[in-house]
């Protein structure tokens, strides 16, 4: 019997960081209401979303079988949550925000399959060095910040702000593969499978 999987997220990156896993999959974006609710936590607003975006898709793709995977990253400062810029000006604002201090990136992970979805979170702790307002400009006028959590993309140009990383580099990207095979792994798909 043939399983497919499913991304279900219209994140470049994240299929991206899916193909390096080495298996065939579907993409198929959902869209869903992403406003954090009132004193939401960073952890339960990440694992709900991811949650929701994997039901939905698991629901929407329509067969029994498939395997859906969803994904959800915000940036955390100081217990808030930072989410995508909505113009330059905010993309600014929130890069002054990270310059020289450590923040968490948050990532929930999850995975619809039959018999219901398993949900794992994700944190990686990153620290800015100081960010001259020269590059922060330049930075912004790019329009690297403008679809990412926290305003900046670390495998872009925005690589050059990060002094040090603790955790996942691909959960900060948007999807931490070591969850994400285990979570494969769990439901009877072995990634290692698709390996030779
Ligand atoms: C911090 C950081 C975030 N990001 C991205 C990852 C996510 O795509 C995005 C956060 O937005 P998300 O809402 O997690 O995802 P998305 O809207 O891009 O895609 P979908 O909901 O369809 O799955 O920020 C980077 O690409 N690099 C980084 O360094």
């Amino acid at each position: 019997m043939t399983r497919d999987v499913i991304l279900a997220s219209a994140s470049p990156r994240r299929a991206e960081l899916l193909r390096q896993l080495g298996l065939s999959f579907e993409i198929l974006p959902v869209d869903i209401d992403e406003s954090p609710h009132i004193g939401e936590l960073p952890a339960d607003y990440v694992h709900r979303l991811a949650m929701e975006k994997a039901l939905t898709g698991y629901q929407r793709h329509g067969r029994r079988e498939a395997l859906v995977l969803g994904s959800d990253t915000t940036v955390v400062l100081d217990g808030q949550i930072l989410g995508k810029p909505a113009d330059e000006a905010e993309a600014r604002g929130l890069l002054g925000l990270l310059s020289g201090r450590e923040h968490q990136v948050v990532t929930g992970v999850a995975l619809a399959v039959e018999s219901g979805v398993e949900v794992r979170v994700s944190v990686t702790e990153v620290r800015f060095r100081a960010l001259d307002p020269r590059e922060v400009d330049a930075y912004c006028a790019t329009g690297e910040p403008m679809d990412k959590a926290g305003a900046y993309g670390i495998q872009g140009r925005g690589g050059a702000f990060v002094a040090s990383l603790r955790g996942s580099y691909s959960a900060v990207v948007g999807l931490p593969l070591d969850i994400t095979a285990s979570l494969l792994a769990d439901a009877g798909l072995p990634v290692w499978d698709y390996w030779n």
